[in-house]
């Protein structure tokens, strides 16, 4: 089983590179969208692989869902690709140009049915949103529940590639009004670390 761990920076996940050692291939793409969809781009072109894995941490915008929080995500939105109409906005998809939204082309379940995780829906940004007013208008828009800088170029470059994928995200912060001291990041790569590690020694076991 030929597996691909792709995450944003090496921190996100160095207990589990630690942990596989060079049993598992793992690509750093730089943090964000077109870093992300280049660098993947090229890996799975180069090499095809059984499952590619996007790690990393996000935002939330959903109390439910806390920082610390490991979750699937179940589909990802580009929410800024578009136009400005004055106080309106209009998405790349009205406008004629593509698709804003990407899927997973695989589930946790289908993976490894022991395992669970609560399911999300995120947007994808350029901006890190830290406004109160830009994050009523987005919620207003598209009620996302996570965010990261990645995910929906991560779903891109493995649909164009065919590959088999899925995204792991492990809440670091709300999404609020720009805290970073309330970040929880340390919480967040540990716990994403940990589910990570039982769930790829579970898939390299079959
Ligand atoms: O210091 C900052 O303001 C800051 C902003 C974004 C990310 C970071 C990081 O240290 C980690 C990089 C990684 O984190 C993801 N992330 C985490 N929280 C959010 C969020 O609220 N909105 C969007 N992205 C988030 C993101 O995918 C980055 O690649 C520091």
């Amino acid at each position: 089983m030929l597996i691909l761990v792709v995450a944003a920076t090496a921190p996100e996940i160095e207990p589990l590179t630690r942990h596989f050692g060079n049993k598992i291939d793992v690509l750093i793409t730089g943090a964000g969208m077109v870093p992300t969809a280049f660098k993947l781009g090229q890996q799975v072109t180069r090499q095809k692989y059984d499952l590619v894995l996007n790690l990393g941490i996000a935002g939330s915008f959903d109390r439910n869902i806390q920082p610390g929080y490991v979750v699937e995500v179940t589909e990802d939105t580009f929410s800024e690709t578009g136009a400005e109409d004055d106080e309106q906005f209009i998405p790349i998809t009205t406008l004629g140009f593509g698709e804003n939204t990407f899927k997973p082309t695989t589930t946790l379940e289908e993976v490894e049915s022991n395992f669970y995780l609560k399911k999300a829906r995120a947007i994808t940004v350029n901006t890190v949103h830290g406004n109160e007013a830009s994050i009523k208008k987005v919620q207003a828009r598209l009620s996302p529940q996570l965010e990261s800088m990645e995910g929906a170029a991560f779903f891109y470059a493995c649909q164009q590639a065919n590959a088999k994928c899925m995204q792991i995200r492990a809440v670091s912060n709300y999404v609020e009004k720009r805290n970073r001291a309330s970040w929880q990041i340390g919480l967040a790569i540990k716990n994403l670390n940990t589910f990570a590690i039982d769930l790829i020694d579970a898939i390299i076991d079959l």
